[in-house]
């Protein structure tokens, strides 16, 4: 299932252009910064946007054909929108706002009570919609969104009123939610982090156009620095749950295609089962290099590796690319540090890293 765009949508000073088939499979992510035109994407798959003119075709129906005057109205999209402010309707309660959504809701693939204890809202039923926190109000929000039962479920930033711990309970709910009722998302954020701990597929926008798509791993690691500030350049990956060591409040990890060999990492206890897959990501910053192999050192991530790309960042920094155990990891440096070790292009060299610098929701 795909969304096919074929769209052009002209403002006085902005212009968004799209060319995109777009893979309904899992969580998509449209990352990009303010302005770049994510919203209005959004809001023209949802029928909101009706100064768009073109062709919008999800799976074989078609939403909108200008040439042909063709324009699928919002409420007949069978498309979900959860916004940032969560828009409920503020004189009922949380049960209030759920049975409207019901009620509108035709065929019943999922009763309200399963969306209640997926969005983990029991205990807010007859709570009012203003004594709410900012994440309950997104969970409810989620809520009536699914209970509609959308073939599609578009969110707008919708974790960026929440603290980081309301944030990951989100990330994790929306997850299981997707796997759980097999429904595509496409995810709106301009937090790199965001989006590398939930969404399965990236689209970059920048100025009204996409300028890069693909994996999670591979778009975040690639990312253009108009996207991303020098200080979130990061490597973006996924390792697998080895053992735990409790004793000292250690997780041991090992790479998914690992070869005989290859060295263990070590991040700080992780809460997930043996064998089970962790995405996580690096900061440049938060990685070194060193020439010889180190042997007494209290970094406890030490990894052989060949440097493949030294990219200037700005005057005094550079981002160096070391490949280690078939996985790229990106560095940051200043000048001084790659001229002092003479880093080259096709160098061998080590990386060191704390257990701390492996980091996830
Ligand atoms: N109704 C409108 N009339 C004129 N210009 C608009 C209108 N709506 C949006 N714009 C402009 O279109 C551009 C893209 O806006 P959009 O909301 O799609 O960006 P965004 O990437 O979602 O930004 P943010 O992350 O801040 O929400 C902005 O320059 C905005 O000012």
């Amino acid at each position: 299932m795909t969304i096919a765009l074929n769209i052009r949508l002209d403002y006085d000073n902005f212009n968004l252009v799209s060319q995109e088939q777009i893979p309904l499979k899992g969580i998509t992510g449209i990352l990009g910064h303010s302005g770049s035109g994510k919203t209005s994407l959004l809001r023209i798959i949802a029928g909101l946007n009706a100064n768009a003119s073109g062709t919008v075709k999800f799976a074989d129906t078609t939403l909108q054909n200008t040439d042909k005057n063709i324009f699928i109205k919002s409420e007949r999209r069978n498309i979900g929108f959860v916004f940032q402010d969560a828009r409920l309707f503020p004189h009922l309660d949380v049960w209030g706002n759920l049975q409207f959504a019901a009620k509108r809701c035709q065929s019943s693939r999922i009763t309200i009570d399963e969306v209640i204890s997926l969005t983990q809202i029991e205990h807010l039923q007859s709570r009012h919609i203003g004594r709410l926190s900012a994440g309950e109000k997104q969970r409810v929000a989620l809520a009536r969104a699914i209970l509609a039962e959308p073939k599609l479920l578009l969110l707008d930033e919708p974790l960026s009123a929440l603290d980081n711990k309301a944030r990951s309970k989100m990330v994790e709910l929306l997850r299981n939610i997707n796997l759980r009722l097999d429904l595509p998302m496409l995810y709106v954020s301009h937090s790199v982090v965001e989006i590398q701990q939930l969404a399965d597929n990236v689209l970059v926008m920048e100025n009204g156009k996409v300028i890069q798509r693909g994996h999670v791993h591979q778009v975040i690691n690639q990312l253009h620095e108009s996207v991303t500030s020098s200080q979130t350049i990061q490597t973006s990956l996924s390792l697998k749950i080895q053992q735990h060591l409790p004793n000292f409040g250690l997780t041991q990890l090992g790479f998914i295609n690992a070869q005989p060999g290859n060295p263990r990492l070590y991040a700080n206890v992780v809460n997930k089962d043996i064998n089970s897959h962790l995405r996580c990501y690096i900061l440049a910053t938060d990685i070194s290099i060193v020439l010889q192999k180190p042997e007494e050192t209290s970094v406890i991530n030490n990894l052989h590796g060949v440097i493949n790309n030294i990219q200037r960042l700005s005057r005094n920094s550079a981002q160096i690319t070391v490949n280690a155990c078939e996985q790229d990891f990106l560095v940051k440096l200043t000048r001084y540090s790659v001229e002092k070790l003479k880093l080259d292009i096709g160098k061998s060299v080590f990386i060191q890293f704390k257990a701390n610098a492996i980091r996830s929701y």
